[in-house]
């Protein structure tokens, strides 16, 4: 089982304090990503892969309007899950158990899909988790594939104060991870040049 260099996940608590996210390259190690893109490209040949949508009420071509992606979700329940799946669950498990006493989370569960944007698809700004209306915590994603100078895909943060100023702007990058505070970050996924592949989940009290 992986355990944390105390140097990166200190600045992980100290980057989601002060600007209410995380990016690191280092946090997964490469073999699971590796297996974990494996995961998702077999997935997506035996044609796993559906349709995202927005909101069970939304009609199918409203939704296409706000996010492109097609998804693939992941049981929790780990009689199901590959051997990289169950490393990665016990990853964020132990992110948990670090981040719960320190913020008050009350992270308890997990749920996740892995994402492939095709070139030209994109997901417009929103937020994960309106405020004081559910479970979700922390919004994690993990790149599965590097998106160049060009290739679009990138994720923008938008400011918590001010909506309409960007934060940052994230290229996708294979084993990169961002991690966010679900209610606190409105964010966009701009449209995508050529195939993305993610793994995007929610840390959930
Ligand atoms: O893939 C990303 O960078 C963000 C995806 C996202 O915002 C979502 O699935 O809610
Ligand atoms: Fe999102």
């Amino acid at each position: 089982m992986r355990t944390f260099k105390m140097k990166e996940l200190d600045r992980l608590v100290d980057s989601l304090a002060k600007n209410r996210y995380y990016v690191s390259d280092t946090l997964i190690n490469n073999e699971l990503v590796r297996a974990l893109k494996d995961e998702a490209l077999s997935r997506f040949e035996v044609g796993e892969f559906d349709q995202a949508r927005v909101g069970r009420q939304l009609t199918k071509r409203l939704d296409q309007h706000i996010r492109r992606d097609k998804i693939s979700w992941i049981s929790s329940d780990t009689n199901e899950q590959t051997n990289a799946l169950k490393e990665y669950f016990s990853f964020l498990n132990q992110l948990k158990d670090y981040l719960n006493p320190l913020f008050y989370l009350g992270i308890r569960n997990y749920e996740g899909h892995f994402a492939f944007y095709d070139t030209g698809a994109f997901y417009k700004k929103h937020v994960d988790q309106h405020r004081g209306r559910g479970l979700r915590r922390l919004s994690v994603i993990l790149y599965l594939n590097d998106m160049n100078d060009g290739d679009g895909g990138e994720v923008v943060l938008y400011d918590f104060n001010h909506h309409e100023n960007v934060l940052d702007t994230i290229r996708p990058k294979e084993g990169r991870l961002l991690i966010f505070i679900s209610e606190d970050l409105p964010h966009e996924v701009l449209t995508a040049h050529m195939p993305r592949l993610s793994l995007t989940g929610w840390m959930r009290a």
